[in-house]
């Protein structure tokens, strides 16, 4: 087969440039045949690469998804809930494996994507990076052994532009652990405490959210038992390892049924 061509979407946002710029990169493997963003931006109708500040690379950006999934085998999606949730049909329509990297979906959108993937191969995770999803495989792994009397706490950390919370990653890393534990996470979460909380109830999964500055994100899963601790830590210091794994997602998916899958399919975790 020829190198699958790829559409990025929500080209000028932090994870469409890393994006833009790896599949530029990856020779033999890929190629950029779109970019996509919302009607009104900027960059609507320039060339991806000038727009980037660098040397034209033949792609317009076009705020028309439907036309740039057309002609593509693939879509690397990073932007927002709804838009996920109305690139999840367009692509299934146009049958391109669609990589859904958006983050703070909601039980609606996802049953919205749940539909398209009957059509077509969606990948989607809240973390696209090798480590932590091997965090999520750990995180499991020690919730099974430990049991509920070690309290589980997710601390996660973010730039001061992330707009949703907890992160996906963090949610990922509480489902984890509520599946060691043979739970269901809803059943026993705790998100956002506040004022007189009470004591902590046993069994319960804590998620605490720091925003600040340029911080790409960080999760510690901390298991606290009486006399000693056991942390699950991850820090991402640079965008690349979302990237990386999204356009290897998006290369594997090629050969796959239709269906919903995930990073940890992609890894064989
Ligand atoms: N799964 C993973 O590994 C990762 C997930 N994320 C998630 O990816 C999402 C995006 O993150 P960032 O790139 O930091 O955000 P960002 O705000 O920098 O970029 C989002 C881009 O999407 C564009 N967009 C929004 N609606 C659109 C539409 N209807 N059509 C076309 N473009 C549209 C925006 O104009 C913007 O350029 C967030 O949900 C974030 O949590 C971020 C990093 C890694
Ligand atoms: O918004 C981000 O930046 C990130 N979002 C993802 C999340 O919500 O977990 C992944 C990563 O931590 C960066």
């Amino acid at each position: 087969m020829d190198r699958p061509g790829l559409v990025v979407t929500g080209a000028s946002g932090r994870m469409g440039r890393t994006l833009v710029r790896l599949i530029g990169e990856a020779g033999d493997r890929a190629r950029l045949v779109g970019a996509v963003e919302r009607a009104g931006h900027p960059w609507i109708g320039q060339d991806v690469g000038v727009a980037m500040g660098g040397a034209p690379v033949g792609v317009v950006v076009t705020d028309d998804p439907l036309e740039a999934f057309a002609k593509a085998q693939g879509v690397v999606d990073f932007t927002s809930p709804a838009a996920s949730v109305e690139f999840a049909g367009l692509a299934a329509q146009a049958r391109a494996v669609h990589v859904i990297g958006t983050t703070g979906l909601e039980a609606e959108h996802l049953e919205r994507i749940a539909a398209a993937a009957r059509h077509a191969v969606v990948i989607r995770a809240g973390n696209m990076s090798l480590g932590v999803n091997l965090m999520v495989a750990l995180t499991r792994k020690v919730a099974e052994a430990l049991g509920d009397d070690w309290d589980v706490e997710v601390v996660e950390a973010h730039h001061r532009m992330k707009v949703d919370a907890p992160s996906g990653t963090a949610l990922m890393l509480g489902e984890a652990a509520a599946a060691g534990r043979g739970v269901a996470l809803e059943e026993v979460a705790d998100r956002g405490r506040d004022g007189i909380t009470g004591a902590r109830a046993r069994g319960h999964i804590g998620f605490a959210s720091v925003r600040g500055g340029d911080i790409v994100g960080e999760h510690d899963v901390v298991f606290a038992g009486e006399g000693e601790r056991v942390v699950l830590r991850h820090l991402a210091t640079d965008r690349t390892i979302f990237g990386r794994g999204a356009l290897r997602a998006a290369l594997w998916g090629q050969d796959k049924a239709p269906g919903e899958y995930s990073m940890m399919d992609v890894l064989g975790l």
